[in-house]
Parts: C-alpha cells; structure tokens; sequence
C-alpha cells in the first residue's frame, strides 16, 4: 500500500487548515449563534471582544488532528482508486482516468475520513462557540478549557459517545461531496492539462479551488445541520435526532438557514483547497 499519499495529505491538510481557521471559525459561529446580524457583525465583534486570537480559536488542536484526518482522506482516496482501476498513480497519468471510480474511491474515502474526523471536529465547534475573552482573574471561565478539557467534559456528561454527536450528518456531508470533491479536481486538471502531460502549478491551484468550491456548495446544508447537532445537547436536548434538527430548524427560521455560512465556505474553500492540492502534488512528486 502507498504511503507516500498519506504523509502528503498531512502535510497539504496543515497548509490548508492554518489558511482557513478564522474564516471557519465565523462561519461556525454564524451557523450556531443567533447574536450575529451577519459576517461583518461577526468579524467586528469576535474582534473586539476576543482580538485577532479570537478567529484563531481551537485551532492547535485541528493542526494535530483535522490534518491527520486530511492524510486519511487522501491516503484512502489514491489506495481505493488503485483497488478499483488498479493502476499506480504513476499509470494512471498515462491513460484516461475512468471518473466512475474517481467518484466512488472520492466516496469511500470521503466515508471513512469523515468517522475519523467526527470527535475532532466535534471538539472543534465546541471551543470555536465559546465566545468568552481569554481568561481574566474576575471573569468566569469558560466552559472548556482547551481540548483535552473539553473532550474530558463531554465523556463525563453527554458519555463517551457523546463525542460522536454529530458524526451522522458528517457522514452524510462528506461522503457525496468528497466524491464530487476528487471528480472535479481529477476532471478539471486533465481538461486544462494537454494530453500526456502532468498538470503544472498553475492547473492544481485553479483545480483545487473549484473542486473546493464545488464541493462546499453541495456540502453546505448538511454542514449546517451537522453544526447544530454538535451543538446540541449542552445545556439541554434540542433536537430528537437529524431530521427533527433539519425540520425545526426549516420551521423556525425558514429555508434559508441552509445556506448559512455558504458564502463563508466558497469564500475560505478556494484559497484552502487550491494550497491542499498545490502542495499535495508537490509533495507527492518529491516523495515518490
Ligand atoms: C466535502 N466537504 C466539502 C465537506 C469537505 C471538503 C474538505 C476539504 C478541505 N479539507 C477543506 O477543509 O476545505
């Protein structure tokens, strides 16, 4: 089995996650809370109260873990294909690609990441949501106070699994759209690649953004449901279960609340998916 894969989806998962943090962190904030009138409100807030080390909360712990989950997803990815087609990537550059087996290896690997990433990305949104400004001796902490705390806390009161609040909508997110995810980086760089020759710089970066884009515009009302349902069950229990959170949630505050953060995704997806696809395929070509 290929490592070489993995080591570069850890590496390009740190370039892109550093990258994008702040812009998730409002995102994430404006899915869950309802004080914001909107980004700028947001921004201008979480600025004020917290300073720029607002935006950057949360964030040492996805570079250890999310990343990680970033070497899962293209690990898996590249070895599934190589099941289905079986062709080395080294082949695979030589003959067409069948974009069946891009879409389904996409999937797979898009199924297995998001089980790997449910309990760090649950602990994620929890210590993004804490609003509170850094410690001071007078004001009362908040909730968590870091991430083991926090991971720690939740077995305690919500059980161990309770860190897998969640984990069912990431499921549903991420398995389709990380299949879209690889489709249209795998369609997009051979289109704007001359026949037989590998993709330059120039094609990862625009192919990485789109793939991106694409796939964060498809994943976004799932996202949002899969938000509320980490948030859900910390003072009390919210909502029975996936669809009675799409549904109350649709009652509520209408249609549009789907799209939260849709803005905020496309916005934070290029710039971080051009860098994971530029710097994966860099990596991969100097491991290999
Ligand atoms: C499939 N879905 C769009 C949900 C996620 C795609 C993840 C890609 C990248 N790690 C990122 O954080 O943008």
């Amino acid at each position: 089995m290929p490592v070489e894969e993995f080591v570069a989806g850890w590496i390009s998962g740190i370039a892109g996650l550093m990258l994008g943090h702040p812009i998730d962190t409002v995102k994430v904030r404006l899915q869950t809370q309802n004080t914001y009138r909107g980004i700028m409100d947001c921004v201008i807030k979480t600025y004020r109260r917290e300073s720029v080390l607002g935006f950057f909360k949360g964030m040492s712990f996805p570079i250890g873990s999310v990343a990680m989950v970033n070497s899962v997803l293209f690990g898996t990815y590249s070895n599934s294909l190589l099941l289905l087609s079986s062709t080395s990537p080294q082949e695979r550059k030589a003959q067409p690609l069948n974009y069946g087996y891009v879409f389904v290896a996409g999937s797979i690997a898009g199924f297995v990441q998001a089980y790997c990433l449910a309990p760090f990305d649950l602990i994620k949104v929890r210590l993004q949501n804490q609003t509170e400004p850094r410690t001071r001796p007078g004001v009362a902490p908040p909730q968590y106070r870091g991430p083991l705390h926090c991971a720690r806390s939740i077995i305690q009161e919500e059980g161990p699994r309770g860190l897998f609040r969640g984990a069912w909508a990431l499921v549903l997110r991420d398995t389709p759209t990380l299949g879209l995810y690889f489709l249209t980086y795998e369609g997009l760089s051979r289109w704007l690649t001359s026949d037989s020759k590998e993709p330059g710089s120039a094609t990862m970066l625009v192919a990485g953004g789109f793939a991106g884009i694409m796939s964060w515009t498809i994943a976004t009302p799932m996202d949002v449901v899969k938000s509320r349902m980490q948030m859900d069950g910390l003072k009390r229990r919210k909502y029975r279960g996936l669809l009675d959170c799409v549904i109350s949630s649709a009652r509520q505050e209408g249609p549009g609340v789907f799209f939260r953060g849709l803005t905020l995704n496309s916005a934070r997806a290029f710039p971080v998916n051009a860098v994971t696809f530029f710097s994966y395929e860099h990596l991969l070509r100097f491991l290999s």
